[in-house]
């Protein structure tokens, strides 16, 4: 069985960064930037003033000094005049600072009386002016790649890019298989239950800029498998769920093969996960089979999946963070396959501490709803006592 971390680059090896696209900024929310953007214009593009007041010239600020008002600007009604000694200018928030002026009084420091200020008592040191480029320069050029956030697309909107060229979404088609599944809803048998895993995946694709196509859930026979398999070809990478151990009923992988299937590896040394698939069908469409317990499945969505995807989003950080914690209690010694228990994680000022949960069955979805990390064993690490240094996988909400 070979580990996670070869188990990670030979997935990784199955995918390359999707063709970009070119779409409105209104529809770019969680897409990856896929080319650097330049700014052509700085912003602000004129030096504006930050209140509403008067702009004057530095040298008549004084306390006291009486200034003819001589024009008025606003925003998007600039003054186009020159201001003079002895004179102000009438100004509001955003206002295209006119020639000559090289400081804002706000108007809280001012008595106005008809065509005449007079400066209070006490005036403040700021300029109030934004100089042109105070936020970018015409030459900023926001990077690729990069999943683009609330932020970003305000930034590129005030750099006017109307339109920005985002890797194209991988599609993700999930076949759940077994014949004890039914969906959510529907009236199970009393030997069935309900199908979940599959839920949180769609979720995660979703979250990470995938998008998940749920297919019916295929039976445990080569002729359902067949039809399912035919429906997803023409996504970008096929997740099976299930089927994928050694009973008599799993026959994922040997329908797969059906398709042309390469398999890259076939089990791996991590619990829970151990009978995870990889590989390629015949037309280079990759493929993970997920073992079907629930916890096995969404955890190794968070180590081999989401890489997947994010490589083929173009990003350049694959693999899930890892931390280090402080272990709050002790931990007996693992087996031979690396171990990634359900924890809980918390974090102060000084410390971050994770415990791990007692049960670690993979079919217990309570106990990975109560997990915000994973507590990582390397195989065959010892015993563990409380205070050890650990390292631990966040689950991300
Ligand atoms: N003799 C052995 N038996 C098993 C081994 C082994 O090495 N030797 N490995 C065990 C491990 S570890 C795992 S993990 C499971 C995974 O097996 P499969 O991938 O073939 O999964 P299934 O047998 O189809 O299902 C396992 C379990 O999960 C339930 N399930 C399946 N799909 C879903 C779904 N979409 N939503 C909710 N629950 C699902 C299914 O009913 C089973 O209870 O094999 C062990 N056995
Ligand atoms: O690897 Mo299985 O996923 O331990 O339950």
């Amino acid at each position: 069985m070979i580990s996670v971390a070869e188990a990670q680059s030979r997935c990784l090896a199955l995918v390359r960064p999707l063709h970009p696209e070119t779409v409105p900024l209104t529809d770019a929310a969680g897409r990856v930037l896929a080319a650097p953007v330049k700014a052509g214009r700085a912003q602000p593009p004129f030096a504006a003033s930050a209140m509403d007041g008067y702009a004057v010239r530095a040298e008549d600020c004084h306390p006291g000094a009486v200034l003819a008002v001589v024009g008025e600007a606003a925003a998007g009604h600039g003054w186009a005049g020159q201001v003079n000694p002895g004179e102000a200018v009438r100004i509001f928030t955003g206002a295209p600072v006119p020639a000559g002026a090289d400081r804002v009084v706000i108007q809280e420091d001012v008595t106005r009386s008809g065509p005449r200020i007079t400066l209070g008592d006490t005036l403040e040191n700021s300029t109030n002016i934004r100089p042109e480029g105070a936020d970018f320069a015409s030459d900023f050029t926001l990077s690729a790649p990069r999943m683009l956030t609330p932020s970003d697309l305000a930034l590129l909107a005030a750099m006017n890019a109307g339109h920005v060229q985002v890797t194209r979404k991988p599609e993700v088609a999930i076949i759940a298989t077994g014949d004890e599944l039914v969906m959510p809803g529907e009236r199970p048998n009393p030997d069935q239950i309900i199908a979940s895993n599959l839920f949180a995946l769609k979720a995660m694709i979703e979250a990470a800029g995938g998008r998940a196509r749920l297919l019916p859930v295929a039976r445990d026979n080569e002729a359902s498998l067949m039809t399912v398999y035919d429906m997803a070809m023409g996504a970008d990478l096929i997740v099976t769920i299930g089927g994928a151990s050694v009973g008599d009923h799993d026959l994922v992988a040997q329908v797969a093969a059906r398709f042309g299937l390469q398999q890259s590896f076939y089990k791996i040394a991590m619990r829970p996960g151990k009978p995870l698939i990889a590989g390629a069908f015949a037309d280079g469409t990759a493929y993970l089979g997920l073992p079907g317990n629930p916890v096995s499945a969404i955890v190794c969505g968070h180590l081999f999946l989401l890489p997947m995807l994010r490589a083929m989003l173009g990003l350049t950080d694959h693999l899930p963070t890892v931390l280090r914690a402080r272990l709050a209690a002790p931990v007996a010694g693992n087996g031979p396959r690396a171990h990634y228990m359900r924890a809980h994680l918390a974090e102060d000022e000084t410390d971050r501490r994770v415990t791990a949960f007692d049960r670690q069955d993979s079919a217990l979805l309570t106990v990975l709803v109560r997990a915000n990390g994973l507590l990582i064993r390397p195989p065959h690490d010892g015993p563990r006592a409380a205070g050890d240094m650990v390292e631990v996988l966040p689950l991300l909400p």
